[in-house]
């Protein structure tokens, strides 16, 4: 069990739904549905999927930020999620923001000078560091929250989008990063829309469709299904495509349990 990273085992997460339709608001469905698939130590893997596929409650409970609803996640080591919202306290500074982190870790005064060091020196965010957050550009809280995630040295790197945010300059030097953390041999999980940048990075991934694994193995066969299955769905009409979407997601709602007929019950005996 050690040799994996990450263990998935029959995991499903259900939301209510907040929709404005009458008729499925407030039911439940399945974000993710009976998954289960394990990640070798050092693996490097892509989450490819279209909108509402599940790659971000992935992420999310990939980095321990949510918890299933049915199902077993096994993680071995530290999990930290990289993110282009990774929960920053607006109202606070760069610095306070880091401080308040080492503090909800548990971190020494050291350690959490060492990360403010590492943090200034690969953010570049210059006097930024000493303002509100909430004054921050979306491509400067990503930076920050790229930089602290990364200072903390976790053994499991969840990076969700967040390289498509900020300057040319900056997706570079973060996917520069990343790579001598893949040949360092941290398991790496990465989700993004890009497929060439997936294809490129990762030697895995896994296709989630419909909150369902479609497929999980080497990265040039995955991404070459998933290639043809957006294609042959962007074939397809926009008034077919929004059948086709509806139909899919009408089979993720949880029907309410029926009632328990008196033969059912009779039958159990
Ligand atoms: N907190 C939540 N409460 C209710 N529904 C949610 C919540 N978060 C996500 N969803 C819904 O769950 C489904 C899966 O969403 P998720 O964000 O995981 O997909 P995704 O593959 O990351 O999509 P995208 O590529 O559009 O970001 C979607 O239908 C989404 O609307």
């Amino acid at each position: 069990m050690e040799d994996y990273a990450v263990i998935f085992d029959h995991v499903s997460k259900i939301y209510t739904l907040k929709s404005n339709d009458k008729k499925h608001k407030g039911k439940q469905f399945y974000a993710l549905k009976d998954v289960s698939f394990k990640i070798p130590v050092g693996e490097v893997v892509g989450i490819l999927g279209t909108n509402g596929s599940g790659k971000s409650t992935m992420s999310v409970i990939l980095s321990g930020i949510s918890e299933p609803e049915e199902g077993k996640i096994t993680v071995n080591g530290e999990q930290a999620l990289i993110a282009i919202n990774t929960g920053l306290n607006q109202q606070l500074t760069g610095l306070e923001n880091i401080q308040l982190k080492g503090a909800l870790l548990g971190l020494k005064k050291k350690q959490v000078q060492k990360i403010v060091d590492d943090v200034i020196e690969f953010a570049e965010l210059g006097d930024f560091l000493y303002q509100p957050v909430k004054k921050y550009s979306s491509g400067m809280k990503s930076r920050l929250g790229f930089s602290i995630n990364l200072a903390l040295d976790p053994d499991i790197i969840v990076v969700d989008e967040a390289l498509s945010v900020g300057d040319k300059g900056f997706a570079k030097k973060c996917l520069d990063k990343m790579t001598e953390l893949k040949k360092s041999g941290k398991t790496i999980i990465f989700i993004s829309h890009s497929l060439p940048q997936v294809l490129s990075f990762c030697d895995t991934a896994i296709w989630l469709e419909g909150g369902i694994l479609k497929e999980y193995g080497e990265i040039k066969t995955v991404a070459s299904h998933y290639d043809e299955y957006v294609k042959e769905l962007n074939a397809l009409s926009k008034k077919e495509q929004k059948k086709l979407l509806n139909k899919k997601f009408e089979q993720r709602i949880i029907k309410e349990k029926k009632k328990e007929s008196f033969l059912n019950r009779l039958f159990e005996r």
